[in-house]
């Protein structure tokens, strides 16, 4: 690929445009706010406004409600070989495509499972696909050219294709994306009114799971516009295992013995299940999860800190597979949590002990 169109240039676009760019291809950028596409231009995403002649492929990066008629858009006047949107809904814009009167063999469906809680161009980074899972969603008629072409961005940029029917790909994000969108703000909502004294004790765990409830709720309104029905069913499952949970609790709470041992049989139950569920999660690069163990490092709140440790720990031969920082509350100080394969603890906590760190057992 030589040449690139990105239209919406807010996260996804300017993630996508960035990696490009600094993969030699020439990008243009359009956005209908002009001060979106004027600033990703100035973080170096490509050259702000759309190009004279066609390009090998448009990257569609707009909220889901307007993916088909920009599609169509891009297919009437001719401003690209091959059209591929990188929306969370896959199955109602194709819909919506054909609809619009639109060429289903040069439009592709697309939608790497990568992204932030946060919008717009600022927001983006060149490597936010790196690893990830990009889902493909071909017809038998798609163009094999824009097929190649969607596996060469996928790779540009990184990720790791996956192929997948429209419908079956919106039916597993409502489970794996939508609906744990939706509980993070439930968790979140419940913090809205809470007391100063009570928010003042958040630590990581509540951390974790409201990460995801900063996002645009305007962005979200439209994804879950378009995919509410399997993220329904989901929902009414979760709602009925809130219900045992409550009830278990209930029991827990009861003078009888026989109701506290059956409270605690079925939250255990459930925790379990918890466990069993997490564990399906698949690691890094969508492998199945490896067993990783966790060295604690103290740190300052000082610029190079991190990039400290990674030297010393790149110094003893040692791969950082994943890495969290725990902020500790009022102070100029934090926890870096640097997972590794179990073979590599002891050499890692050795090299970072004899470069002066400060390691917590855990
Ligand atoms: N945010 C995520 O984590 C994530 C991850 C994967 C895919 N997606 C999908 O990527 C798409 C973009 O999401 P984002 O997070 O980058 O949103 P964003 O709000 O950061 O950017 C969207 C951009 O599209 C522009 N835009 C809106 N309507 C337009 C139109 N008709 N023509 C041209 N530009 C238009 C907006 O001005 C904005 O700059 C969405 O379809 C979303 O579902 C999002
Ligand atoms: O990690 C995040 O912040 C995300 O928003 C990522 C996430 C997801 O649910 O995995 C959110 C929506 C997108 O369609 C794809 C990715």
């Amino acid at each position: 690929m030589r040449t690139a169109l990105v239209i919406g240039t807010g996260l996804i676009g300017t993630s996508a445009a960035l990696a490009l760019s600094a993969r030699g291809v020439r990008v243009h950028l359009a956005d209908s706010d002009h001060e979106q596409a004027r600033t990703a231009a100035s973080l170096g995403a490509g050259i702000e406004g759309e190009p004279a002649e066609a390009v090998d492929l448009a990257i569609v990066a707009v909220p889901p409600a307007h993916v088909a008629a920009t599609v169509c858009d891009v297919q009437r006047r001719g401003l690209a070989r091959g059209v591929i949107d990188v929306g969370s809904v896959k199955g109602g814009p194709r819909r919506e495509v054909t609809e619009h009167g639109g060429d289903l063999t040069t439009y592709l469906g697309s939608h790497p499972m990568s992204g932030r809680e946060q919008s717009g161009p600022l927001a983006a980074t060149a490597d936010l696909f790196e690893g990830r899972p990009w889902v493909l969603t071909p017809t038998p008629g798609t163009d094999t050219e824009v097929l190649n072409l969607a596996l060469e961005l996928v790779s540009l940029c990184g990720a790791v294709p996956v192929v997948m029917d429209a419908d079956d790909h919106d039916r597993a994000v409502a489970l794996v994306s939508h609906t744990p969108q939706l509980l993070s703000s439930l968790v979140a909502a419940r913090l809205e009114d809470a007391a100063e004294t009570d928010v003042r004790l958040c630590g990581q765990g509540v951390r974790d799971v409201t990460r995801i409830a900063g996002s645009d709720p305007a962005m979200w309104v439209d994804i879950l516009s378009a995919n509410p029905g399997p993220v329904a069913e989901i929902l009414a499952q979760v709602a009925a295992d809130l219900e045992n949970t409550v009830r278990s609790l209930r029991e827990l709470d009861s003078a009888e013995e026989t109701q506290r041992i059956s409270g605690a049989e079925g939250v255990e139950a459930l925790l379990r299940r918890g466990n069993a569920g997490r564990a399906r999660v698949p690691g890094k690069h969508g492998q199945a999860p490896t067993a990783y163990q966790t060295v604690i490092v103290l740190i300052s709140d000082q610029p190079g800190e991190l990039a400290r440790i990674f030297a010393d720990a790149g110094a003893a031969g040692v791969n950082i597979e994943d890495v969290r920082i725990e902020h500790a509350t009022g102070q100029q100080a934090g926890y870096v949590q640097l997972n590794v394969v179990p073979g590599a603890v002891r050499p890692l906590e050795k090299a970072l002990r004899e470069s002066g760190w400060s390691l917590r057992r855990q």
